[in-house]
């Protein structure tokens, strides 16, 4: 919570450019304020030019990376249309979409061409007489159906989707970055506007923006004077693929780094400097009087004796154990205040009791990797009817909560949106029809395989379907066994077939883990937050071996050196993960070899014998 503001070195380097219209790139490490620091630029601009802004209709753009995050900086711009703050995808389009003509021509000569040949690459990859051959050769002719039919398009629009009807002139958010960046590149008059329009653009998150964007942007802003453009973000925080990462403004323009930190402890941001070398941060706030407490608990790591070598059940409840150990052993074991973030899902599972569903999107035979993603981000297509309509409806029900009820349907089932079929229905037939609906889900839900219930909902039009769905759903279950070498592209059947065979039971509390705040979460889950006291959990046993290692991150001459992609991404978690604890933070790592762990971590990470304990 802020107290009172205080004014940085770094904001007054920020307002320094902003006087003399040079673009700047502001690296604030965690916990540095980025948010006020925006804030206070963007207020800048409106004392010093927003008379003659107004006066010549033009804007301040700040693109952010959430909408949640938009809603934050409109309100504490006290809703100004001096501003537009908006999403990178809704900023693009409100740029594309007067240039109709150019969408086509990037369209039929770039994008489309680009996904055909994509897919031709899929084609050979699983030989063209599998059903992954087969489905990718299927999108290959509609594409190039869709190609043709560009031509007669009156109009393109984007409806906020994922998915894309080039058919239909529908384009979807990978088509909006797409062509947002190949006209920010190629097209001069597009630049120009751009920049008559929003003399000053700044990014938030800039490390998570797109790697064409930013270089756009910077050609928008190229040369000396307005427009310009100003970044700010943090490039350790950077944990999606594909994103800038490292964002730097064009040449002439500054870089600025924050060094504040108002968030963490002495203790913590002593051991953030340690662990991070290019920002020496130090306590900027009320944070310099909290002490607190850095501690890391070693425990001899178990060979995982399960599939893959995973750990096997009694393994994850010894785990577990472990982390009890290390909980009462810092006085936080009747705590409520602790936030765990694992990296494996499968702990958090059990704890929460939705391991047959993590287990089932675990299984490397029948989930591919993409599909485990989408799983632990909350976004599989076989998940998101259940999260985002199914369980609220329930839930809503449960709870005797009629509103909830209504609101969950008219946003998202097709067949109580109040356009269209039911714009002459009453609210009491409305009412009623919502009533009888929900008293029949739950009826399926209590007695229905997964499956069914899906099926009874798309048919009902209680849920959105999208494509994929609807093909799993509409086709017959796979007769054969699963045979790795045959049918390895086709997996997705197995999974769905397996997943709609399941109760539903284990589904209500994994929705209600992705969906609501608790006491665990995931590393990946947790950016921009904080918390009064954080544990962090390193098991590599359970972490994905060829894309992080925190065991040879944090002990390199212990456990051997990790390769420079596992380096950068398990760091750059750590570093997110480490950055939310207020006063206290915790790390359990679960290694080979605890002694000489210790006095490896002892020395590295400048830390005191007394800081680090071990529980073989
Ligand atoms: N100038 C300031 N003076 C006093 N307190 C501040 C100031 N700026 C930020 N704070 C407080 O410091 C904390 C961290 O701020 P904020 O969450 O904006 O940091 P951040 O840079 O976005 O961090 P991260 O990148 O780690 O998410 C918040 O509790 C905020 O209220």
């Amino acid at each position: 919570m802020m107290l009172k503001r205080i004014e940085t070195e770094a904001d007054k380097k920020v307002r320094a450019c902003l006087d003399e219209k040079r673009s700047f790139a502001l690296i604030a490490g965690a916990g540095s304020g980025k948010t006020s620091s925006l804030i206070d630029a963007l207020a800048r601009i409106r004392e010093t030019d927003g008379a003659r802004l107004r006066r010549d209709g033009q804007r301040v753009a700040c693109i952010t990376y959430t909408k949640r995050a938009t809603e934050v900086i409109r309100t504490r711009l006290g809703f100004d249309e001096l501003y537009l703050v908006s999403t990178l995808h809704s900023f693009l389009w409100g740029q594309l979409a007067g240039f109709q003509e150019d969408i086509r021509r990037v369209l039929i000569e770039d994008r489309l061409p680009a996904q055909i040949a994509k897919a031709g690459e899929k084609v050979t990859k699983a030989g063209g007489h599998t059903q992954e051959g087969q489905r990718q050769q299927a999108k290959i002719i509609r594409f190039q159906a869709e190609l043709k039919d560009l031509q007669l398009v009156p109009r393109f629009t984007y409806e906020d989707s994922e998915f894309s009807n080039y058919a239909k002139g529908e384009l979807g958010h990978p088509d909006i970055i797409e062509i947002g960046s190949y006209l920010l590149r190629t097209n001069r008059v597009f630049r120009r506007i751009t920049a008559l329009r929003f003399p000053y653009i700044f990014v938030d998150e800039a490390q998570d923006t797109f790697k064409g964007i930013v270089e756009g942007l910077n050609l928008v802003c190229a040369g000396e004077g307005l427009p310009l453009v100003g970044y700010f973000g943090d490039p350790w925080q950077q944990i999606y693929d594909g994103r800038a990462g490292d964002f730097a403004p064009p040449p002439g323009g500054e870089t600025i780094t924050k060094t504040e930190n108002f968030r963490c402890s002495v203790s913590v941001i002593a051991f953030l400097n340690a662990f991070r070398k290019d920002v020496e941060q130090y306590p900027a706030g009320d944070n310099k009087k909290r002490q607190g407490r850095v501690a890391v608990r070693l425990v001899r790591a178990e060979k995982g004796l399960g599939k893959r070598n995973t750990y096997t059940e009694e393994q994850v409840g010894r785990a577990l154990e472990h982390m009890d150990n290390a909980l009462s052993a810092w006085g936080w074991k009747d705590r409520d205040d602790v936030m765990k973030l694992l990296l494996a899902r499968q702990m958090i599972a059990r704890r929460l009791g939705f391991s047959a569903l993590n287990d089932l999107f675990n299984d490397g035979r029948m989930a591919s990797s993409r599909a485990t993603d989408a799983f632990e981000e909350g976004s599989h297509f076989l998940l998101t009817p259940f999260l985002s309509t199914i369980c609220p409806l329930l839930r809503a029900k449960e709870e005797g909560q009629p509103h909830r009820v209504n609101e969950v349907l008219r946003r998202e089932s097709p067949a109580f949106a109040t356009d269209g079929e039911n714009a002459n229905r009453s609210l009491r037939q409305m009412l009623e029809a919502s009533k009888a609906a929900i008293d029949d889900l739950h009826k399926h839900w209590t007695t229905q395989t997964v499956g069914e219930i899906l099926r009874h909902s798309a048919k009902t039009r209680l849920i959105n379907v999208s494509d994929r769905l609807r093909e799993h759903l509409a086709r017959e279950p796979r007769a054969e066994v699963y045979d790795e070498t045959l049918h390895a592209q086709e997996k997705g059947d197995w999974l769905a077939d397996a997943f709609f065979a399941m109760k539903p039971d284990t589904i209500a509390p994994y929705t209600k883990y992705i969906l609501e705040n608790s006491a665990f979460s995931t590393q990946h889950g947790v950016k921009g937050e904080e918390y009064d006291r954080v544990l962090v959990l390193y098991d590599d046993t359970e972490a994905k071996w060829n894309v992080y290692n925190f065991n040879k991150m944090l002990t390199p001459d212990t456990c051997g050196v990790p390769t420079d992609g596992q380096l950068d991404k398990s760091r750059k978690l750590a570093y997110v993960s480490f950055s939310r604890a207020e006063d206290e933070l915790g790390i359990i790592l679960f290694t080979p070899n605890p002694e000489r762990a210790k006095a490896e971590m002892m020395s590295r990470f400048a830390m005191r014998e007394e800081q680090i304990s071990i529980d073989s």
